[in-house]
């Protein structure tokens, strides 16, 4: 057996020229151009590259971004301050706070300040619950992505035992929930889990979002579960050991090329979404 990949870069990338259409035609509808506010706080190298990732993703699908670089002092008054200004900018369809802040910084009041019609990256308490709860909200990015992926490789969902490594609020809270909704039995390992093997040893759908390279070992997978990383460490290893895994599991994401695309896509299309609202 050879896994299926699951090639979130080539999905990405056809919806790209979807969404790309998408924001032509609300240029000819006489609409505004869409733009996503980015805000980057310090000069952390990794996230002032996924902000970039982000505004280049912004440029191809024809919307604008508006780009605040804060510097590492910046308190979360100034903080609030800006994202106050950027909820009440009407040719901001979207506000993307970009995580880790640094750490003088309430970073949870600044998630919660965005307003919700501008959480386009899923990130407020508000929009959290609206989803886990089946109501209408915008998705945090990196699980809406994964789900997106699942979604058009048909993935069976209902029924299935997914077990998440990681629980943190952007990325593993939100994918167990969204599991749930999709009627998925879902169990959640974190830092605590004292049989971590034994628990992955019963996924039918693995999810790696625990941010540590390699934490999650191959032999501990079973043959034939789907395998998805949102891990993304130097030198393309990701959370999930991939060891001699393509030969005995059903499918999987790659690192790099999975989940980091979808990440941007889904947090784009949400963009996108939001000015069509307008
Ligand atoms: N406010 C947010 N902060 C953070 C999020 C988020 O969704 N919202 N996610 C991560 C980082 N992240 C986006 O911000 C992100 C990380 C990696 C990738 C990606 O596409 N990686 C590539 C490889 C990277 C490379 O080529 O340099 C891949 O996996 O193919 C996208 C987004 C933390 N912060």
């Amino acid at each position: 057996m050879s896994a299926l990949v699951l090639d979130g870069k080539a999905l990405a990338e056809s919806r790209e020229q979807q969404l790309h259409a998408a924001v032509e035609a609300l240029l000819t509808d006489g609409g505004r151009k869409p733009a996503l506010a980015t805000i980057l706080v310090g000069s952390d190298p990794a996230s002032a590259t996924y902000v970039q990732m982000k505004v280049n993703a912004c440029g191809r699908v024809g919307m604008e971004s508006v780009r605040v670089d804060l510097p590492q002092s910046t308190t979360t008054e100034e903080l609030l301050e800006v994202i106050g200004q950027l909820n009440d900018d009407p040719d901001v369809c979207g506000i993307l706070l970009q995580h880790p802040v640094p750490p003088q910084i309430d970073e949870r009041a600044c998630f919660d300040a965005i307003a919700i019609d501008k959480d386009v990256d899923g990130v407020t308490t508000q929009g959290y619950g609206l989803m886990a709860m089946g109501e209408d909200a915008y998705g945090s990015a990196t699980p809406a992505g994964i789900m997106t992926l699942l979604r058009y490789y048909d993935i069976p969902l209902e029924g299935k035992h997914a077990v998440v490594v990681g629980r943190s609020p952007i990325l593993g809270k939100p994918m167990a929930a969204m599991l749930l909704n999709a009627n998925a039995t879902v169990t959640v390992c974190h830092s605590r889990t004292t049989d971590l093997a034994d628990q992955v040893a019963r996924a039918d759908i693995l999810v790696g979002a625990v941010g540590q390279p390699e934490l999650i070992k191959a032999e501990w997978i079973k043959d034939g579960a789907v395998v998805v990383d949102a891990g993304y460490h130097p030198g393309g290893i990701g959370d999930i050991e991939k060891t001699g895994l393509a030969e005995r599991v059903a499918a999987l994401t790659p690192v790099p090329g999975g989940v980091g695309p979808m990440t941007i896509n889904a947090l784009i299309s949400q963009t996108v979404e939001s000015a069509q609202k307008r």
